[in-house]
């Protein structure tokens, strides 16, 4: 049986007095992909923050691996193993590859530093031939790969991620969520994506959330939610 790393329970939570999440209830399992889907402005990003530490909470509460980490700092969580991805990632496009994996394993020692990105290299062999390029030279779809490997530097139990493919090609849109399909299958990562590419998302995660206005209006089987009503009129245009 699949195991909850992350729950949350009954949250509430916002910005300062700006009340974005209403009693959400979510769980991600080990080794799994958890998708969070939804229009703009539903809170998704929001529920990420919450997670990391970064939003304000009224109430509820959040536990990671059966810890309460509610009130606790960003660095902390962060230590225990998550990781974070915001939406426009965070690579210096002015420094190497190589430079830029070797900062965000920047708490490593030598050895676990090089080990690491040789680890890197093996989940992403393409990154191999560009380790002396500049990070700012690489296509839309490198770039993100990049940022998913820095993500990974640290070994995170949990990897957040949030809308990585906006912007991309449809072609790159599948390479980059392949790419998430394979670290969990042959590394057993588990990831937490929100995602606009919500169909693509969906068809490779194994639990699926709807949320709407602050509220979570489905959640599990994610190919399911692709045919939930609600789904087909904010994502396909289906009026019923
Ligand atoms: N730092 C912030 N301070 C105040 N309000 C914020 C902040 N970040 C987001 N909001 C507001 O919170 C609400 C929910 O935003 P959130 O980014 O969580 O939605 P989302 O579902 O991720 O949307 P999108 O798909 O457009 O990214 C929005 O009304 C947004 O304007």
């Amino acid at each position: 049986m699949s195991k909850k790393i992350i729950e949350v329970k009954n949250l509430y939570a916002g910005y300062g007095k700006f009340k974005v999440l209403f009693n959400v209830n979510f769980s991600a399992n080990s080794g799994e992909i958890t998708v969070i889907v939804g229009p703009n402005g539903a809170g998704k990003t929001t529920l990420l923050n919450s997670i990391m530490g970064i939003a304000t909470i009224y109430s509820g509460s959040i536990k990671f691996e059966d810890m309460d980490v509610t009130k606790l700092p960003v660095y902390r969580k962060s230590r225990m193993g998550l990781a974070y991805l915001p939406q426009y990632g965070n690579i210096a496009a002015g420094l190497t590859v190589e430079e830029n994996l070797r900062i965000s394993g920047y708490l490593l020692n030598q050895d676990e530093m090089d080990g690491r990105i040789s680890d890197i290299l093996e989940m992403f062999p393409k990154l191999k031939e560009f380790l002396k390029r500049k990070a700012g030279t690489l296509s839309g779809g490198e770039r993100r790969m990049l940022a998913i490997g820095m993500a990974l530097m640290r070994k995170p139990k949990v990897l957040l991620l949030d809308e990585i493919t906006t912007d991309l090609a449809p072609l790159v849109v599948n390479q980059v969520l392949s790419k998430l399909a394979e670290l969990r299958d042959s590394f057993g990562q588990t990831i937490v994506i929100v995602e606009q590419n919500a169909k693509k998302a969906l068809e490779l995660g194994d639990k699926g959330y709807l949320l709407v206005s602050g509220e979570v209006r489905y959640e599990g089987d994610p190919r399911e939610l692709l045919s939930h009503p609600q789904f087909s009129r904010l994502y396909l245009g289906i009026l019923r």
